[in-house]
Protein backbone atom coordinates (compact mmCIF):
# COMPACT_ATOMS: atom_id res chain seq x y z
CA UNK A 1 0.00 0.00 0.00
CA UNK A 2 2.39 2.37 1.19
CA UNK A 3 4.41 1.75 -2.08
CA UNK A 4 1.76 2.44 -4.02
CA UNK A 5 1.53 5.55 -2.78
CA UNK A 6 5.28 6.64 -3.00
CA UNK A 7 4.70 5.64 -6.78
CA UNK A 8 2.04 7.85 -7.35
CA UNK A 9 3.74 10.73 -5.34
CA UNK A 10 6.67 10.44 -7.51
CA UNK A 11 4.83 10.71 -10.72
CA UNK A 12 3.01 13.28 -9.41
CA UNK A 13 6.03 15.50 -8.44
CA UNK A 14 7.84 14.86 -11.78
CA UNK A 15 4.31 16.10 -13.98
CA UNK A 16 2.59 19.11 -13.36
CA UNK A 17 -0.01 19.81 -11.59
CA UNK A 18 -3.09 18.65 -13.43
CA UNK A 19 -5.77 21.01 -12.75
CA UNK A 20 -3.09 23.84 -13.31
CA UNK A 21 -2.25 22.03 -16.69
CA UNK A 22 -5.92 21.92 -17.61
CA UNK A 23 -6.42 25.40 -16.79
CA UNK A 24 -3.95 26.79 -18.90
CA UNK A 25 -5.08 24.72 -22.02
CA UNK A 26 -8.52 26.31 -21.67
CA UNK A 27 -7.04 29.68 -20.96
CA UNK A 28 -4.75 29.21 -23.95
CA UNK A 29 -7.63 28.23 -25.95
CA UNK A 30 -9.42 31.21 -25.47
CA UNK A 31 -6.26 33.28 -25.48
CA UNK A 32 -6.43 32.37 -29.44
CA UNK A 33 -9.76 33.19 -29.38
CA UNK A 34 -9.24 36.23 -28.45
CA UNK A 35 -6.33 37.18 -30.75
CA UNK A 36 -8.05 35.70 -33.81
CA UNK A 37 -11.15 38.17 -32.95
CA UNK A 38 -8.19 40.86 -32.86
CA UNK A 39 -7.03 40.21 -36.16
CA UNK A 40 -10.08 39.91 -37.94
CA UNK A 41 -10.95 43.61 -37.23
CA UNK A 42 -7.68 44.74 -38.12
CA UNK A 43 -8.31 43.15 -41.30
CA UNK A 44 -11.68 44.35 -41.50
CA UNK A 45 -10.63 47.77 -40.84
CA UNK A 46 -7.86 47.23 -43.90
CA UNK A 47 -10.45 46.65 -46.14
CA UNK A 48 -12.48 49.46 -45.34
CA UNK A 49 -9.56 51.53 -45.98
CA UNK A 50 -8.40 50.04 -49.43
CA UNK A 51 -12.21 50.39 -50.30
CA UNK A 52 -12.18 53.94 -49.85
CA UNK A 53 -8.30 54.58 -51.03
CA UNK A 54 -8.80 52.22 -54.04
CA UNK A 55 -12.32 52.16 -55.54
CA UNK A 56 -14.26 55.15 -54.18
CA UNK A 57 -10.97 57.43 -54.08
CA UNK A 58 -10.73 57.04 -57.50
CA UNK A 59 -14.35 57.92 -58.96
CA UNK A 60 -14.48 60.85 -57.13
CA UNK A 61 -10.58 62.23 -58.53
CA UNK A 62 -8.48 61.89 -61.77
CA UNK A 63 -6.94 58.54 -60.63
CA UNK A 64 -6.83 56.75 -63.76
CA UNK A 65 -9.36 53.83 -63.79
CA UNK A 66 -6.68 50.87 -63.81
CA UNK A 67 -6.04 52.09 -60.28
CA UNK A 68 -10.12 51.10 -59.12
CA UNK A 69 -8.84 47.74 -61.66
CA UNK A 70 -5.68 47.35 -58.95
CA UNK A 71 -8.41 48.26 -55.71
CA UNK A 72 -10.61 45.40 -56.74
CA UNK A 73 -7.82 42.61 -57.24
CA UNK A 74 -6.51 43.63 -54.05
CA UNK A 75 -9.71 43.48 -52.17
CA UNK A 76 -10.35 40.17 -53.68
CA UNK A 77 -6.99 39.07 -52.19
CA UNK A 78 -7.19 40.64 -48.74
CA UNK A 79 -10.82 38.98 -49.03
CA UNK A 80 -9.65 35.71 -49.54
CA UNK A 81 -6.98 36.02 -46.32
CA UNK A 82 -9.86 37.38 -44.46
CA UNK A 83 -12.29 34.51 -45.05
CA UNK A 84 -9.29 31.82 -44.67
CA UNK A 85 -8.36 33.63 -40.81
CA UNK A 86 -11.83 33.56 -40.65
CA UNK A 87 -12.88 29.91 -41.13
CA UNK A 88 -9.40 29.21 -39.24
CA UNK A 89 -8.43 27.15 -42.50
CA UNK A 90 -4.49 27.32 -42.01
CA UNK A 91 -3.65 28.43 -38.43
CA UNK A 92 -0.12 27.64 -38.28
CA UNK A 93 -0.09 29.40 -42.28
CA UNK A 94 -1.11 32.28 -41.29
CA UNK A 95 1.52 34.78 -40.71
CA UNK A 96 3.44 33.30 -43.80
CA UNK A 97 0.12 33.97 -45.85
CA UNK A 98 -0.68 37.56 -43.99
CA UNK A 99 3.19 38.26 -45.42
CA UNK A 100 2.31 36.51 -48.92
CA UNK A 101 -0.82 38.97 -48.86
CA UNK A 102 0.88 42.32 -47.74
CA UNK A 103 3.47 41.66 -50.97
CA UNK A 104 1.10 40.73 -53.39
CA UNK A 105 -1.52 43.82 -52.05
CA UNK A 106 0.36 46.55 -51.03
CA UNK A 107 3.59 46.20 -53.26
CA UNK A 108 1.81 46.93 -56.86
CA UNK A 109 -0.20 49.77 -55.10
CA UNK A 110 2.48 51.89 -53.65
CA UNK A 111 4.77 51.20 -56.30
CA UNK A 112 2.45 52.99 -58.74
CA UNK A 113 1.48 55.56 -56.20
CA UNK A 114 4.46 57.24 -55.30
CA UNK A 115 5.76 54.23 -52.57
CA UNK A 116 6.24 56.22 -49.30
CA UNK A 117 3.88 58.79 -50.72
CA UNK A 118 1.11 56.87 -51.54
CA UNK A 119 -1.84 57.12 -48.75
CA UNK A 120 -1.93 53.68 -48.79
CA UNK A 121 1.85 53.86 -46.84
CA UNK A 122 0.29 54.93 -43.50
CA UNK A 123 -1.57 51.80 -43.48
CA UNK A 124 1.77 50.22 -42.69
CA UNK A 125 1.87 50.45 -39.71
CA UNK A 126 -0.63 48.29 -38.49
CA UNK A 127 0.87 45.58 -39.76
CA UNK A 128 3.39 44.92 -36.74
CA UNK A 129 0.62 44.63 -34.46
CA UNK A 130 -1.28 42.17 -36.23
CA UNK A 131 1.81 40.00 -36.63
CA UNK A 132 1.99 40.17 -33.20
CA UNK A 133 -1.43 38.67 -32.79
CA UNK A 134 -1.32 36.43 -35.03
CA UNK A 135 2.45 34.87 -34.54
CA UNK A 136 3.82 37.04 -31.57
CA UNK A 137 6.35 39.03 -31.00
CA UNK A 138 9.10 37.14 -33.13
CA UNK A 139 6.89 37.47 -35.60
CA UNK A 140 6.00 41.18 -35.49
CA UNK A 141 9.91 41.88 -34.90
CA UNK A 142 10.80 40.55 -38.50
CA UNK A 143 7.66 42.52 -40.47
CA UNK A 144 8.53 45.50 -38.60
CA UNK A 145 12.15 44.77 -39.95
CA UNK A 146 10.57 44.37 -43.44
CA UNK A 147 8.61 46.91 -43.47
CA UNK A 148 11.27 49.58 -42.06
CA UNK A 149 13.69 48.81 -44.47
CA UNK A 150 10.81 48.45 -47.16
CA UNK A 151 10.50 52.35 -46.30
CA UNK A 152 13.90 53.20 -46.26
CA UNK A 153 14.24 51.69 -49.75
CA UNK A 154 11.32 53.39 -50.72
CA UNK A 155 12.40 56.56 -49.50
CA UNK A 156 15.92 56.68 -51.10
CA UNK A 157 14.29 55.61 -54.36
CA UNK A 158 11.19 57.70 -54.29
CA UNK A 159 12.30 59.13 -57.21
CA UNK A 160 12.53 56.29 -59.75
CA UNK A 161 8.98 55.00 -58.35
CA UNK A 162 6.05 55.74 -60.91
CA UNK A 163 3.30 58.01 -59.16
CA UNK A 164 0.20 57.43 -61.13
CA UNK A 165 -1.67 59.80 -59.16
CA UNK A 166 -0.08 63.12 -60.42
CA UNK A 167 1.16 64.99 -57.56
CA UNK A 168 4.04 66.39 -57.80
CA UNK A 169 7.35 64.74 -56.98
CA UNK A 170 8.89 66.75 -53.66
CA UNK A 171 12.55 65.28 -52.25
CA UNK A 172 11.22 67.06 -49.08
CA UNK A 173 8.11 65.55 -48.61
CA UNK A 174 8.86 62.30 -49.57
CA UNK A 175 11.89 61.92 -46.66
CA UNK A 176 9.71 63.83 -44.32
CA UNK A 177 6.94 61.34 -44.63
CA UNK A 178 9.48 58.12 -45.11
CA UNK A 179 10.78 59.33 -41.76
CA UNK A 180 7.21 59.56 -40.34
CA UNK A 181 6.44 56.25 -41.65
CA UNK A 182 9.62 54.71 -39.96
CA UNK A 183 8.64 55.88 -36.72
CA UNK A 184 5.24 55.01 -36.64
CA UNK A 185 5.96 51.51 -37.52
CA UNK A 186 8.59 51.20 -34.87
CA UNK A 187 5.72 53.09 -32.77
CA UNK A 188 3.50 50.59 -33.33
CA UNK A 189 5.70 47.69 -32.87
CA UNK A 190 6.47 49.00 -29.08
CA UNK A 191 2.72 49.17 -28.50
CA UNK A 192 1.87 46.06 -30.19
CA UNK A 193 4.60 44.34 -27.66
CA UNK A 194 2.92 46.54 -24.91
CA UNK A 195 -0.47 45.57 -25.94
CA UNK A 196 0.03 41.70 -25.98
CA UNK A 197 1.77 42.12 -22.93
CA UNK A 198 -0.93 43.64 -21.03
CA UNK A 199 -3.77 41.76 -22.54
CA UNK A 200 -2.43 38.35 -22.49
CA UNK A 201 -1.78 39.33 -18.77
CA UNK A 202 -5.29 40.53 -18.35
CA UNK A 203 -7.13 38.05 -19.64
CA UNK A 204 -5.38 35.09 -17.42
CA UNK A 205 -5.99 36.88 -14.48
CA UNK A 206 -9.52 37.43 -15.62
CA UNK A 207 -10.41 33.60 -16.99
CA UNK A 208 -7.99 32.20 -13.63
CA UNK A 209 -10.34 34.49 -11.19
CA UNK A 210 -13.54 33.09 -12.96
CA UNK A 211 -12.35 29.32 -12.56
CA UNK A 212 -10.33 29.33 -10.01
CA UNK A 213 -11.23 28.85 -5.65
CA UNK A 214 -9.58 32.39 -4.56
CA UNK A 215 -8.94 29.72 -0.92
CA UNK A 216 -7.28 26.38 -2.27
CA UNK A 217 -6.56 27.73 -5.86
CA UNK A 218 -8.32 24.37 -7.08
CA UNK A 219 -10.78 24.56 -9.90
CA UNK A 220 -14.17 26.28 -8.51
CA UNK A 221 -17.54 24.98 -9.22
CA UNK A 222 -17.50 26.55 -12.81
CA UNK A 223 -14.27 25.68 -13.82
CA UNK A 224 -15.45 21.89 -13.17
CA UNK A 225 -18.36 22.26 -15.07
CA UNK A 226 -16.48 23.26 -18.16
CA UNK A 227 -13.70 20.36 -18.03
CA UNK A 228 -16.16 17.25 -16.21
CA UNK A 229 -18.68 18.20 -19.07
CA UNK A 230 -15.42 18.02 -21.89
CA UNK A 231 -14.22 14.70 -20.13
CA UNK A 232 -17.68 13.29 -20.06
CA UNK A 233 -18.06 14.05 -23.51
CA UNK A 234 -14.96 12.02 -24.40
CA UNK A 235 -15.48 8.88 -22.64
CA UNK A 236 -18.98 8.90 -23.70
CA UNK A 237 -17.56 8.99 -27.86
CA UNK A 238 -15.19 6.29 -26.79
CA UNK A 239 -17.08 3.02 -25.82
CA UNK A 240 -13.94 1.47 -23.81
CA UNK A 241 -13.40 4.86 -21.65
CA UNK A 242 -15.09 4.67 -18.08
CA UNK A 243 -14.63 7.72 -16.45
CA UNK A 244 -15.23 7.84 -12.83
CA UNK A 245 -15.97 10.93 -10.07
CA UNK A 246 -15.24 10.83 -6.15
CA UNK A 247 -16.74 13.10 -3.90
CA UNK A 248 -15.57 14.17 -0.70
CA UNK A 249 -16.26 15.28 2.10
CA UNK A 250 -14.64 16.54 5.37
CA UNK A 251 -16.13 15.02 8.42
CA UNK A 252 -17.17 17.44 11.67
CA UNK A 253 -15.78 20.12 9.94
CA UNK A 254 -17.82 22.46 11.93
CA UNK A 255 -16.06 21.61 14.96
CA UNK A 256 -13.00 22.55 13.85
CA UNK A 257 -14.15 25.92 12.99
CA UNK A 258 -16.42 26.19 16.49
CA UNK A 259 -13.40 24.93 18.75
CA UNK A 260 -10.14 26.67 16.55
CA UNK A 261 -11.62 29.47 14.47
CA UNK A 262 -12.73 29.96 10.80
CA UNK A 263 -8.60 31.02 9.99
CA UNK A 264 -7.74 27.51 11.00
CA UNK A 265 -10.65 25.89 9.11
CA UNK A 266 -9.25 27.65 6.08
CA UNK A 267 -5.67 26.85 7.00
CA UNK A 268 -6.89 22.63 6.93
CA UNK A 269 -9.03 23.08 3.58
CA UNK A 270 -6.15 24.70 2.14
CA UNK A 271 -3.89 21.72 3.58
CA UNK A 272 -6.68 18.84 2.71
CA UNK A 273 -6.55 20.80 -1.25
CA UNK A 274 -3.07 20.00 -1.13
CA UNK A 275 -2.43 16.51 0.17
CA UNK A 276 -5.73 15.44 -2.20
CA UNK A 277 -3.54 17.24 -5.72
CA UNK A 278 -0.75 15.72 -4.62
CA UNK A 279 -2.20 11.80 -5.09
CA UNK A 280 -3.49 12.60 -8.27
CA UNK A 281 -2.45 11.92 -11.69
CA UNK A 282 -1.42 14.24 -14.56
CA UNK A 283 -4.85 14.05 -16.32
CA UNK A 284 -7.18 13.88 -13.16
CA UNK A 285 -8.96 17.06 -12.29
CA UNK A 286 -10.00 18.18 -8.77
CA UNK A 287 -11.77 21.33 -7.76
CA UNK A 288 -13.50 22.55 -4.51
CA UNK A 289 -16.78 21.50 -4.91
CA UNK A 290 -18.55 23.53 -1.78
CA UNK A 291 -17.41 24.70 1.59
CA UNK A 292 -15.65 21.79 2.67
CA UNK A 293 -16.29 19.29 -0.40
CA UNK A 294 -13.99 18.09 -2.94
CA UNK A 295 -14.83 16.76 -6.18
CA UNK A 296 -12.72 14.44 -8.70
CA UNK A 297 -12.92 13.98 -12.53
CA UNK A 298 -10.48 10.61 -12.78
CA UNK A 299 -10.48 9.94 -16.80
CA UNK A 300 -10.63 6.93 -18.01
CA UNK A 301 -10.82 5.19 -14.69
CA UNK A 302 -13.15 2.29 -13.93
CA UNK A 303 -15.13 2.20 -10.44
CA UNK A 304 -12.86 -0.05 -9.12
CA UNK A 305 -9.80 1.45 -9.93
CA UNK A 306 -11.54 4.98 -8.33
CA UNK A 307 -11.96 2.98 -5.03
CA UNK A 308 -8.52 1.97 -4.68
CA UNK A 309 -7.60 5.52 -5.57
CA UNK A 310 -10.53 6.91 -2.84
CA UNK A 311 -8.61 4.16 -0.73
CA UNK A 312 -5.26 5.88 -1.17
CA UNK A 313 -7.14 9.45 -0.56
CA UNK A 314 -8.67 8.11 2.30
CA UNK A 315 -5.22 6.95 4.17
CA UNK A 316 -3.62 10.11 3.20
CA UNK A 317 -6.08 12.73 5.06
CA UNK A 318 -5.87 9.88 7.99
CA UNK A 319 -2.41 10.31 8.20
CA UNK A 320 -2.31 13.72 7.90
CA UNK A 321 -1.50 16.49 10.54
CA UNK A 322 -3.12 19.96 9.43
CA UNK A 323 -2.68 23.14 10.44
CA UNK A 324 -0.54 24.59 13.49
CA UNK A 325 -2.44 22.76 16.16
CA UNK A 326 -1.45 19.52 14.21
CA UNK A 327 -5.59 18.74 14.06
CA UNK A 328 -6.06 14.72 12.95
CA UNK A 329 -9.09 15.11 9.75
CA UNK A 330 -11.39 11.93 8.30
CA UNK A 331 -12.93 12.30 4.80
CA UNK A 332 -16.10 10.58 3.45
CA UNK A 333 -15.97 10.09 0.06
CA UNK A 334 -18.99 8.55 -2.44
CA UNK A 335 -17.71 6.85 -5.77
CA UNK A 336 -19.56 6.53 -9.20
CA UNK A 337 -18.33 5.54 -12.67
CA UNK A 338 -19.91 6.98 -15.69
CA UNK A 339 -22.82 4.20 -17.60
CA UNK A 340 -21.70 3.39 -20.73
CA UNK A 341 -24.39 5.47 -22.63
CA UNK A 342 -26.69 8.55 -21.86
CA UNK A 343 -25.04 9.74 -19.32
CA UNK A 344 -24.75 13.76 -17.76
CA UNK A 345 -22.60 15.40 -15.31
CA UNK A 346 -25.30 16.56 -13.18
CA UNK A 347 -26.57 12.65 -12.49
CA UNK A 348 -23.03 11.54 -11.63
CA UNK A 349 -22.92 14.36 -9.26
CA UNK A 350 -25.82 13.20 -7.79
CA UNK A 351 -25.40 9.17 -7.64
CA UNK A 352 -21.85 10.10 -5.95
CA UNK A 353 -23.71 12.61 -3.35
CA UNK A 354 -25.79 9.53 -2.75
CA UNK A 355 -23.18 7.14 -1.52
CA UNK A 356 -21.51 9.64 0.20
CA UNK A 357 -24.70 10.60 2.33
CA UNK A 358 -24.55 7.02 2.63
CA UNK A 359 -21.45 7.27 3.90
CA UNK A 360 -21.74 9.74 6.41
CA UNK A 361 -24.85 7.50 8.02
CA UNK A 362 -23.00 4.29 8.14
CA UNK A 363 -20.32 6.72 11.06
CA UNK A 364 -18.21 8.89 8.41
CA UNK A 365 -14.32 7.95 7.73
CA UNK A 366 -15.63 5.66 4.82
CA UNK A 367 -16.13 5.00 1.43
CA UNK A 368 -19.28 4.12 -0.18
CA UNK A 369 -19.98 3.13 -4.28
CA UNK A 370 -22.74 4.27 -5.90
CA UNK A 371 -25.00 1.21 -6.89
N1 LIG B 1 -13.16 27.79 7.69
C1 LIG B 1 -14.04 27.60 6.74
N2 LIG B 1 -15.14 26.91 7.00
C2 LIG B 1 -16.04 26.69 6.03
C3 LIG B 1 -15.85 27.18 4.73
N3 LIG B 1 -16.90 26.81 3.97
C4 LIG B 1 -17.73 26.12 4.77
N4 LIG B 1 -17.21 26.03 6.02
C5 LIG B 1 -17.76 25.40 7.22
O1 LIG B 1 -17.89 24.01 7.03
C6 LIG B 1 -18.82 23.58 8.03
C7 LIG B 1 -19.72 22.52 7.43
O2 LIG B 1 -20.50 22.04 8.46
P1 LIG B 1 -21.53 20.89 8.25
O3 LIG B 1 -22.22 21.01 6.93
O4 LIG B 1 -22.42 20.87 9.47
O5 LIG B 1 -20.69 19.59 8.17
P2 LIG B 1 -19.65 18.95 9.16
O6 LIG B 1 -19.51 19.68 10.45
O7 LIG B 1 -18.41 18.73 8.41
O8 LIG B 1 -20.34 17.56 9.44
P3 LIG B 1 -20.47 16.34 8.50
O9 LIG B 1 -20.24 16.80 7.11
O10 LIG B 1 -21.86 15.82 8.70
O11 LIG B 1 -19.45 15.35 8.95
C8 LIG B 1 -19.59 24.79 8.50
O12 LIG B 1 -19.18 25.12 9.80
C9 LIG B 1 -19.14 25.90 7.54
O13 LIG B 1 -19.08 27.17 8.15
C10 LIG B 1 -14.66 27.94 4.46
O14 LIG B 1 -14.40 28.41 3.36
N5 LIG B 1 -13.79 28.12 5.50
Amino acid sequence: MIGVLNNRKQEQQSLLTDARTLRNIMFNDSQTTLNHKLTLRIIELSIVTMLLALIIRPLLTELPVSFMWVGIADLLTISIFYFTVRSNLFPKWEIALSLLTVIIVITPILVLSGGVNSQLAFFLPLYPIMAALIGGHKESVIVTLVIISGTILGTVFSEHITDLTNEIYSEEKTIARGFWLTISTIFSAFFGRFFLQKYTQLTKQLKEENIQDPLTGLLNRRGLNLQFKRELEKAMTSSSSSLSLILIDIDYFKKINDKYGHDIGDVCLIEVAKVLSSALRKHDIIARFGGEEFIIVLPSTTKKEAQLIAEDLNYLITQGKFSEFSLPLTITLGVTSSREQHDNTLDMIKRADKALYRGKDNGRNCIELSD
